[in-house]
């Protein structure tokens, strides 16, 4: 096979997993809970060796509040959706200590790259809540206390794990965020 037809297969596969989703109706926020995951990456690089802990009760407060005011505006219920985001929290501190562990142990895993907290790894949590915010409300009548609920969420977890390659720190993680999935 000539390396032009090989290139251009690479090229379509690249594409087409670019595209994909995480599988079924509760892929989309799935994926958006994925992708605040990996933010938690950004922001350990931020706070790791600095006197910034990872804990930050005020930030959480003005995290819930957005939420709650913006979930208000879409209609949805703002103590279900702000509970929804305690756990996209709790994930994001797991792996904030995951890696901190991590790091003190293999001091050359620290990225070498700091980004800024408030500048650069803040504004896309918060682009993030927007987003799932609009999943809550796409998937409001999915999401209630049902077994069909319940199978759907774990059909998109088991496959976003795969998708999105999780280590285990990070798939711990994306369990503890759709805890409250189906929790409408
Ligand atoms: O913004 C931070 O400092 C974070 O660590 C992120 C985050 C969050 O998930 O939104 C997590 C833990 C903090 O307590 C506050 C907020």
């Amino acid at each position: 096979m000539a390396l032009s037809e090989i290139m251009r297969i690479l090229a379509v596969a690249v594409t087409l997993a670019a595209s994909l989703t995480s599988v079924g109706p509760l892929g989309e926020l799935t994926d958006l809970a994925v992708r605040r995951i990996e933010v938690a990456d950004l922001v350990a690089a931020a706070k790791f060796g600095t006197s910034q802990p990872i804990d930050d009760p005020a930030r959480e407060q003005v995290v819930l509040d957005t939420v709650r005011t913006k979930a208000g505006q879409l209609g949805l219920d703002p103590e279900n959706a702000a509970r929804f985001f305690r756990a996209q929290i709790e994930a994001n501190k797991l792996v904030q200590r995951g890696l901190y562990a991590r790091w003190t142990e293999h001091p050359e895993e620290v990225p070498q790259h700091k980004p800024d907290l408030g500048t650069e790894v803040r504004p896309i949590l918060d682009r993030l809540t927007t987003d799932i915010l609009a999943e809550l409300k796409d998937t409001e009548q999915l999401r209630r206390p049902t077994l069909k609920c319940e199978i759907h969420a774990t059909i998109a977890e088991r496959s976003a794990v795969v998708l999105h390659h999780l280590d285990r720190l990070h798939e711990n993680a994306l369990t503890e965020a759709m805890t409250e999935v189906c929790a409408k």
